[in-house]
């Protein structure tokens, strides 16, 4: 939540960070008992805010080879994780406890129930997990109070330098624990260490920031004065979604932990493997057990987690109606939410663009990670002047894009995460060509020439023509390979027509006219606008929405525009 428009926090470090959770979401203002107090200052008449970042013009062809020139080189046995037999596509499975609590291991002690994990690219079961039970959650909750009370006390430049030791493991065991994210996610190992990156950085960013939150001191009449103090919440809970797995648990627990809370993370059953190497990761930082437990199990866990009376704030990213129901559980016990929802995001592309960058930049707005990105922009609005040639030139790179073993260095698109997500997209495709949309490529099930691949959820990734806005297809989050293509003719109708949507989490504009390119952004109603590039993720910057896309307590949204030279490329 934006420091500014706290109570009491009038002179807060600038919201900048990568989620919506920064630094002074997880605080809460407490003016001293002694001496007398000026009481908090509401600073609800600040007007919403823009935050401008500028992305550095790293070329994109610089990031790809720094990526792959990094190389499987440092496989590793991570501790608590002897159970696992190989790092390869096939061979994975997971037998250590799943659950972390007081630093360790450990199976929960409840159940309410088992959930299995799969290797998306192969449909084989790689963990089986006990769902935590409520007195599990109790413990887990017990045992992050422990630490929080140790925790608390400490300095910021303590608590940064932790962080700043966990990150260093992190870019050191960068290459396994991507590994372990591609076996169970489906997404490409050159994605998987792009994710990695971001969360070790999203660390350090925050360590930095641990020493230099202050609070305030105030002169008052007579040679009083009052002061202010920034606490933390306490224990905070994070509940995570499947296609971000590690880079969630870092989005999420770093801002807390820099603030000096203590965490309790629950990963999505279907990803359940990677949140625990963070935890170990922590450990051996140096943070006191239980600083960050984490917790296995879907709804109901997620809801002994959110009803608990000692849990001072729920962080959750996932889909808008899970959301809608956090939202309501927490407002009970009258705590602090922030929310990471869906979207249905605009790409907008004129007709001055550089149609080769427009080309990539829809790519990648569309097929990273299969299209399971929440801010994908996948209604694609494209100048009429310019549409034949963008589609035929979108076409011609979609087919190039190499599906497969999500391990092998050149695959560029791996399996989507389940079965029934695979019928869930291959349905909204069905479902577009009932209600006039046209196939121009794709959209089916795919079968890799590997044999041990036979029974991986891999789709080819759909380009959709002839779509008007009220189709399901353009309305509704796929969360798919799934770009639908819409023309448009000028600047004020597609503007009408890009906010015109329940939800808000991003877009993007390609165009040559700068003036043009930053009124765009100003209009759209979306947390991140991306200018001539899409799908970047800075740490520095915030990563919220607008509408049912996410919600903060805050009295503006954040809405970051991203501008770079060109954009990150998925087809080689
Ligand atoms: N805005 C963002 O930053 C962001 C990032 C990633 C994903 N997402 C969104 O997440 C969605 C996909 O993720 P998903 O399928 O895992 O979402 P989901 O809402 O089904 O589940 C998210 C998490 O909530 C838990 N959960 C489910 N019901 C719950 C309940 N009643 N109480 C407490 N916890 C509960 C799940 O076990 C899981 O850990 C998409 O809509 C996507 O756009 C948003
Ligand atoms: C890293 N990205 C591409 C900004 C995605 C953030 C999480 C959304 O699903």
């Amino acid at each position: 939540m934006p420091a500014h428009s706290r109570p009491g926090f009038p002179k807060a470090p600038p919201p900048r960070g990568p989620n919506s959770p920064r630094i002074p979401s997880f605080y809460r203002p407490r003016p001293s008992a002694t001496p007398p107090l000026t009481g908090p200052r509401l600073r609800s008449a600040l007007p919403a805010r823009k935050i401008v970042g500028l992305l550095s013009e790293l070329r994109p062809q610089q990031m790809f080879l720094r990526a792959v020139s990094s190389g499987l080189t440092s496989l590793f046995r991570t501790p608590g994780l002897a159970a696992v037999t190989a790092m390869s596509t096939g061979t994975f499975v997971q037998l250590d406890p799943l659950n972390y609590r007081d630093g360790a291991r450990v199976e929960p002690v409840d159940s309410s129930g088992t959930e299995k994990a799969f290797e998306p690219a192969t449909g084989r079961v790689i963990a089986t997990l006990q769902c935590s039970g409520e007195t599990e959650v109790h413990l887990a909750v017990k045992s992050a109070k422990a630490a929080f009370e140790i925790w608390r006390k400490k300095s910021g430049m303590e608590r940064g330098q932790v962080l700043l030791e966990a990150a260093r493991l992190i870019k050191e065991q960068k290459d396994a624990i991507a590994t372990m994210e591609t076996i169970n996610n489906g997404k490409s190992i050159f994605e998987a260490r792009l994710d990695i990156d971001t969360s070790w950085q999203c660390l350090e960013y925050y360590a930095g920031l641990a020493a230099s939150m202050a609070g305030e001191h105030v002169q008052l009449p007579n040679g009083s004065f009052g002061y202010t103090r920034r606490e933390p919440l306490g224990v905070c809970v994070g509940i995570g979604a499947w296609n971000y797995p590690f880079q969630i648990a870092c989005w999420k627990s770093a801002p807390a932990l820099a603030c000096g809370n203590a965490m309790i993370f629950k990963p999505s059953p279907f990803t359940p493997v990677s949140a625990l190497l963070l935890a170990e990761i922590y450990t051996k930082a140096g943070a006191p057990p239980g600083l960050f437990n984490v917790v296995q199990g879907g709804a109901a866990t997620g809801q002994f987690l959110c009803q608990h009376r000692d849990v001072a704030k729920v962080s959750f990213t996932g889909s808008v109606p899970t959301g809608m129901k956090i939202m309501e559980m927490s407002a009970k016990g009258i705590k602090p939410v922030t929310l990471e929802l869906g979207g249905k995001s605009p790409l907008i592309i004129f007709s001055d663009c550089d149609l080769e960058d427009a080309v990539k930049g829809a790519l990648v707005a569309n097929f990273l990670t299969q299209g399971q990105v929440c801010c994908n922009g996948t209604r694609v609005f494209v100048q009429k002047e310019i549409i034949d040639k963008f589609t035929k030139e979108v076409v011609k790179q979609t087919q190039n894009i190499r599906i497969g073993d999500p391990l092998l260095e050149d695959t560029r698109m791996g399996p989507l995460i389940n079965g029934p997500h695979l019928e869930r997209v291959l349905g909204f495709i069905k479902s577009a060509k009932e209600e006039g949309a046209t196939v121009l490529y794709g959209g089916e099930p795919y079968e890799p020439t590997d044999p041990k691949l036979k029974h991986g959820y891999y789709m080819t990734p759909c380009i959709l023509t002839n779509c008007r806005d009220d189709m399901t297809c353009v309305r509704e989050e796929i969360f798919g390979p799934v770009m639908s293509i819409l023309p448009f003719k000028t600047e004020a109708e597609v503007l009408e027509r890009a906010n015109d949507t329940t939800f808000g989490l991003a877009a993007g504009v390609f165009t040559r006219d700068i003036q043009r390119a930053h009124r765009v952004a100003a209009d759209l109603q979306a947390g991140t606008c991306y200018i001539n590039n899409y799908n970047v993720s800075p740490v520095e910057l915030p990563f919220g929405g607008y509408k049912k896309s996410g919600e903060e307590v805050g009295m503006h949204k954040p809405a970051t525009v991203a501008s770079a030279a060109t954009p990150v490329f998925l087809s080689l």
